[in-house]
């Protein structure tokens, strides 16, 4: 966590029972979520949620299968309404809102299991991502009128730049279905970013990534936060990863926030070390 060159994270209370880096502490929270639950008839999967997100913070949700987490970003996204409690996206409340009009507003996420269009090109799967900003209309783009070719010229430089942050530009032609998979992976980070987030939501961002690709993706995600001063909110099992690099870390079980804390304190965690000791996920 404490990389050279790097200020150890102090993690501050705001309101609480909430918590995020010093650095932000001044500005609205980019997400807070407030006594946030959801049920799936009797089955209550999440329940209790509260959590703040500081505006350049790189957070982690983790805890053992089945604990809710991916319910969590579902919530988050509008995939599902929440059953009770509040979620304020940049101080916003997204009561009644649907995913587009989230990602609109600014979050973008990545899923579990890839989800590209893999028989377009790497450029293409971008360009959709940037499609909410592209700003010529149906007329211009059928008739190819002057506006839909500068559009065009943009998204196009846009997309590569884009692609350049994995260093992916000299793929931009290629069919996305036949990149290996970690690239793939990386793809989705880039297609999210093409929406213009301030949250983005990643879940299980190391899966099927070996150590090598999981070191670079840590990398990548600083390199992300830090070139774009947006926060990162991940789902992830890999622990090197989550310990590396999220400041502040919530622990889910069984649908409710068992901890709340930086690294350190998450690992010494009495409760969260049984949690994962019981689900024989003890990473
Ligand atoms: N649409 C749904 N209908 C009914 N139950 C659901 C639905 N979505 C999630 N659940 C339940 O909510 C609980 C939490 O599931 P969730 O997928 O959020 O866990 P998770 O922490 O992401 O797990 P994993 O680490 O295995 O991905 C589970 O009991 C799951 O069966």
């Amino acid at each position: 966590m404490n990389k050279p060159g790097r200020e150890p994270t102090r993690l501050v209370p705001v309101p609480s029972p909430n918590i995020i880096p010093e650095r932000d502490v001044d500005k609205t929270p980019i997400l807070e979520a407030q006594h946030l639950g959801i049920d799936f008839g009797g089955l209550t999967a999440v329940d209790e949620f509260n959590m703040a997100i500081g505006r350049t913070e790189i957070a982690g949700l983790i805890g053992p299968n089945g604990a809710g987490k991916t319910t969590v970003f579902n919530l988050l996204t509008k995939v599902y309404q929440p059953t009770r409690g509040t979620i304020l996206l940049d101080g916003i409340d997204t009561a009644g809102k649907s995913t587009v009009q989230v990602n609109r507003m600014g979050i973008a996420r990545t899923f579990q299991n890839i989800r590209l269009f893999s028989n377009l090109s790497v450029e293409d799967n971008v360009k959709i991502g940037l499609h909410n900003h592209i700003k010529y209309g149906t007329l211009q783009g059928v008739l190819r009128l002057p506006g839909y070719w500068k559009e065009e010229r943009i998204a196009h430089e846009r997309a590569l730049e884009l692609l350049s942050i994995f260093d992916m530009q000299d793929l931009a032609g290629a069919k996305a279905g036949s990149l290996p998979y970690g690239a793939q992976r990386r793809l989705e980070i880039v297609r999210a970013l093409a929406t213009n987030p301030s949250l983005l939501l990643l879940d299980e961002p190391a899966a099927g990534m070996n150590p090598s690709e999981t070191a670079e993706l840590m990398e990548n995600i600083v390199k992300i936060r830090d070139t774009f001063q947006i926060a990162v909110l991940l789902i992830e099992h890999d622990m090197s990863l989550v310990m590396g690099i999220c400041e502040g870390i919530c622990v889910l079980n069984f649908g409710h926030i068992i901890a709340k804390g930086t690294p350190d304190e998450i690992q010494n965690n009495p409760e969260v070390i049984k949690a994962y000791l019981g689900s024989g996920k003890g990473e």
